[in-house]
């Protein structure tokens, strides 16, 4: 095929004769692809381009037009000037912008898409879809050798300030390439942020490093081939005008579904045994309101009704302030990134350097606070926790039920063997973490502890928060805001999932922190 031939279509109208006329004559309503692109020269240079393998280029130009071909970290083209004459893709972004938009929030993602394009009908959005789902198929076909057949996606996405697109390969049975036609205003820079950006994988092949960025320009297209490696985002919108967006038509391109790799497992993160800590010691930490048993009583059956309980003014207003000064005050060598970024990004320490911050991990890490959790909760966390169901035929205890070592044996102790996983977190600008089963493997139930720190000025609109939805659901079941001094309970079974809200630019330099974690009755089996 000679697909110059192809793509001799009618010239365009001039934009106020297109729309006067654009409800009715659609056969004038062509995408004109760019002619240098479907030359034969053309043609065998972009295919050589993206066959090469030794990717000592990290990008090839194309015979002098305006085609890139990025080879690292993998082969994704950007074709600018995609259509000769861009009136038809105002008139396209006219139609476009007219659709009704949906909301779409979840863990992975913000943004507005249009209703199916595929019902979509007007003059632009037909001609597009005719145009793509024939010649530009073709001429993917012979660019790229990909064997395609007649299934295209195609839907329409509007990213306005703060919205994002987390990492993720595009995979799903059958997707071949993924394409991007960008409809983003012609003035739009890199400034505005929505950066398609490329990731590198590392040994385990899960997403490393962003090592390309490809900035949104108007009547550019962009493509790659999806595989179990094509790691990448759409980076959060800065643009704050509430009239720039990034407009875009996307989907992708389908063929015979090829095996793939089986899916990474993570390691089993290490568990902690509850530790010793001394009485007094304990008591300096804890607001004495938490150790009084007619406060237990009524935090125990809020809990027992709802699974969940948020504890202000959780510990003592010194150890706050000084835990929180201590949190601070660490160096950024302390802190280190969690990823891999399609599942998390956010920091954790383990400096041991700092008294205060020692003490709280023990603090958390006690058996002392495993008593307190059971008796808060009703959950058997500690062989001595009094339970409902052990407790039933027993008078209440007036004494301090915080630490094992002052309380009577109750219920029976065979059948637990608690623990735990903490952590120290520090949030800000960029960080998130997505749905994930890591702590529901092979354990029924957990109970998730979130300690919330240095949380002034935190608003909903920042992200950061934490939201629990039920496996395959896209309704929260919760959400709990950062909140200073605050310890959130959370009591879960394995089809209950969680995510922390991905947090935007509107936090600024704002940084919060966490001592977060899950606690077990008995170690999870895992496989
Ligand atoms: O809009 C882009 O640049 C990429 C979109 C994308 O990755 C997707 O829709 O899966
Ligand atoms: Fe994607």
């Amino acid at each position: 095929m000679n697909p110059a031939k192809k793509f001799k279509g009618k010239h365009l109208q001039t934009k106020s004769a297109q729309s006067n006329r654009q409800w009715q004559v659609t056969d004038l309503v062509q995408p004109q692809f760019n002619s240098k692109y479907s030359t034969e020269e053309f043609l065998r240079a972009a295919a050589d381009a993206w066959s090469l393998t030794e990717k000592q280029d990290k990008q090839v130009q194309i015979a002098e037009t305006k085609c890139l071909v990025y080879k690292y970290p993998f082969n994704c083209c950007q074709l600018r000037n995609f259509v000769d004459d861009d009136s038809f893709l105002h008139q396209l972004k006219h139609e476009l912008l007219s659709l009704n938009f949906h909301e779409k929030s979840n863990d992975l993602y913000k943004f507005h898409q249009s209703q199916d394009l595929k019902k979509v009908t007007t003059a632009a959005v037909s001609a597009l879809k005719k145009f793509l789902y024939s010649d530009f198929r073709q001429w993917l076909i012979q660019v790229t050798g990909i064997e395609l057949n007649s299934t295209v996606d195609m839907s329409c996405a509007r990213y306005n300030h703060t919205d994002v697109l987390l990492c993720h390969d595009d995979e799903l049975e059958g997707r071949r390439i993924a394409y991007i036609l960008y409809l983003v205003d012609e003035d739009w820079t890199s400034a505005d942020g929505g950066n398609l950006d490329l990731y590198t994988v590392d040994e385990r092949k899960q997403p490393d490093r962003i090592v390309t960025s490809l900035v949104p320009v108007w009547n550019s297209l962009a493509f790659f081939s999806v595989t179990p490696t094509s790691f990448h985002q759409v980076s959060e919108i800065l643009a704050a005008s509430s009239n720039k967006c990034r407009l875009s038509v996307s989907g992708w391109f389908h063929g015979k579904p090829f095996k793939r790799p089986p899916t990474y497992i993570e390691p089993v993160k290490y568990l902690s045994k509850p530790e010793d800590m001394d009485e007094d010691d304990f008591y300096t930490w804890i607001s004495p309101a938490y150790l009084d048993p007619s406060t237990q009583g009524d935090v125990q059956s809020t809990f027992s009704d709802k699974s969940e309980i948020q504890l202000q003014e959780f510990i003592q207003p010194d150890k706050y302030g000084q835990l929180c000064e201590a949190l601070h005050s660490l160096q950024a060598s302390d802190w280190i990134t969690q990823g891999p970024a399609n599942k998390r990004n956010y920091e954790c320490s383990e400096s041991t350097s700092l008294v205060v911050l020692n003490e709280a991990r023990k603090f958390f890490h006690s058996e002392a606070f495993f008593l307190v959790l059971s008796n808060l909760t009703g959950l058997k966390l500690h062989r001595l926790a009094s339970t409902p169901s052990s407790s039933e035929n027993e008078s209440s205890s007036d004494e301090k039920p915080s630490n094992g070592t002052s309380k009577s044996k109750k219920g029976s102790s065979s059948d637990i063997d608690p623990c735990c996983r903490l952590q120290v977190s520090r949030w800000q600008t960029g960080c998130y973490t997505m749905l994930s089963d890591e702590d529901a493997h092979g354990s029924e139930y957990a109970l998730d502890v979130w300690f919330f720190l240095s949380a002034d000025h935190w608003q909903l609109p920042h992200g950061g928060q934490v939201s629990y939805i039920a496996r395959g659901e896209d309704e929260e079941l919760l959400t709990i805001c950062p909140s200073n001094n605050c310890l959130a309970l959370v009591y879960r079974d394995q089809d209950t999932m969680r995510f922390v809200k991905h947090i935007n630019s509107l936090s600024g330099d704002l940084k919060h922190f966490t001592i977060n974690g899950v606690y077990y009755d008995r170690p999870p089996n895992r496989e």
